[in-house]
């Protein structure tokens, strides 16, 4: 099936007629309402995005384009609220079916997807070969993140032990590059793990200490671009991908692990998301994730009332796959990950695309929602007093 076949409605498939893409109705003089969350692409972003499709050096496919035209409408028009094109008009049809499947989704979160999908486009049609070997991987800016790659297995390690595996900001950008390195490497399964007896604590709390020229707002900006980028790359994250949860998990290292494949834990770890405590509210796309997979009321306990769960308790919730004895927890897991990573790797990739794509647009929507949200809570007094307190040595969790 060919969504965009030549005539006057749509344009060609050729990259020369991709400006016709959004066709339709012509792409109108963007004159569009602006509002929402200050966080969220802003109108000169968008049109930059629109502009930059045009210059796509890669044809992205039917799928992508069908998804650049609902978001454009529903960024430009808001949800859709046209009759339902009739079973002649095939293409009218697919069309009015993408644009309508994003509900209500705000123009704010619209435009923000498309700015989002745009870039990802354009990063990807810019990387010179498919396949980065692990040899040319570079390597993490600090010691805090190890990455090998062995066995087909592509492992990244947090590596900071002392701090019980607080993410700094340097580590989540090199997290962020780690896992694009990973999508393109030649390994099967990409694992996250921890050094020491933690998993990870969280964010660590000392990244809000570290104030810009443009103080607390241009800080909670910041922080809020960089969380929208990591999770983004969960989300996008085209291999499968395995926790090994070697000790406890605080925060964000446990919200996105609703967008793992598989989560392997140690029978030592535990599960806190003290958000409320913390002054702050959900992120990695759990407000979405966590009633799925355990149902609203256990994952109110967990992300309002910040209810730590025991490594069982996660496995009897859906949240953890399966949970082994810590004597032999390593041993067991690490054996069983290069079983798996010799099936075939183009099969997981497909079968992992089936199970997750449908749901993709949904999750950038809830993480580009999440961080804006979250850009608002750093700069209250109940984030700012939390953070203090701990600082102080006042509270722990
Ligand atoms: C830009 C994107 C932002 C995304 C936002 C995400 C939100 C979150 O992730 S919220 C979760 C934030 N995490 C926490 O609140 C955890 C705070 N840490 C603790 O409560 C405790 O340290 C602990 C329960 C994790 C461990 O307690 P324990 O007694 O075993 O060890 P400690 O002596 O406290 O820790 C050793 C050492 O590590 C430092 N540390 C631990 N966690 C953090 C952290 N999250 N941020 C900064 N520093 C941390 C702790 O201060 C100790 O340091 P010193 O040895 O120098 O005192």
């Amino acid at each position: 099936m060919t969504l965009w076949p030549g005539g006057p409605w749509l344009g060609g498939t050729s990259l020369e007629t991709t400006n016709h893409w959004l066709s339709p109705l012509q792409v109108p003089a963007l004159g569009l309402h602006v509002g929402g969350p200050a966080m969220l692409a802003s109108q000169k972003d968008f049109n930059n995005a629109v502009s930059q499709v045009k210059l796509l050096k890669e044809d992205p496919g039917n799928e992508v384009k069908l998804k650049l035209y609902a978001l454009y409408k529903q960024a430009t028009e808001g949800p859709c609220n046209v009759p339902k094109p009739g079973m002649l008009g095939f293409i009218n049809k697919t069309k009015w079916d993408a644009w309508n499947a994003l509900g209500s989704l705000s123009k704010e979160a619209a435009r923000q997807n498309y700015v989002d999908l745009v870039s990802r486009l354009s990063a990807s049609s810019e990387s010179p070969s498919p396949e980065a070997p692990a040899a040319d991987r570079k390597q993490p800016e600090s010691d805090s993140l190890v990455v090998t790659s062995e066995d087909g297995i592509t492992t990244i390690r947090l590596n900071r032990p002392a701090k019980k595996n607080a993410l700094t900001t340097q580590m989540y950008r090199d997290i962020i590059a780690a896992l694009q390195a990973a999508s393109k490497d030649e390994s099967a399964i990409t694992v996250l793990t921890g050094s020491g007896d933690y998993y990870c604590s969280g964010n660590d709390l000392t990244n809000f200490t570290h104030l810009p020229a443009g103080g607390l707002e241009e800080m909670a900006r910041s922080a809020a671009a960089l969380l929208r980028d990591f999770v983004n790359c969960f989300i996008d994250f085209p291999k499968p991908l395995v926790a090994v949860v070697n000790g406890p998990a605080v925060g964000i290292s446990v919200t996105i692990l609703g967008l793992f494949d598989v989560v392997y834990a140690t029978d030592r770890a535990s599960f806190h998301t003290p958000f409320s405590h913390l002054g702050q509210s959900p992120e990695g796309c759990s407000s979405y994730t966590f009633p799925k997979i355990m149902g609203s009321s256990k994952a109110a306990e967990m992300l309002l009332f910040g209810k730590k769960l025991t490594a069982q308790e996660a496995c009897a919730q859906g949240l953890v796959t399966e949970v082994f004895p810590d004597g032999t927890f390593q041993k067991e897991v690490w054996a069983r990950l290069k079983a798996y990573s010799k099936l075939p790797p183009n099969a997981m990739r497909i079968s992992k695309q089936i199970i997750r794509n449908r749901e993709k647009e949904k999750l950038h929507a809830v993480n580009a929602e999440e961080s804006s949200v979250l850009r608002e809570r750093w700069q209250s007094d109940e984030c700012m007093n939390a953070i203090a307190s701990f600082l102080s040595r006042k509270v722990k969790l």
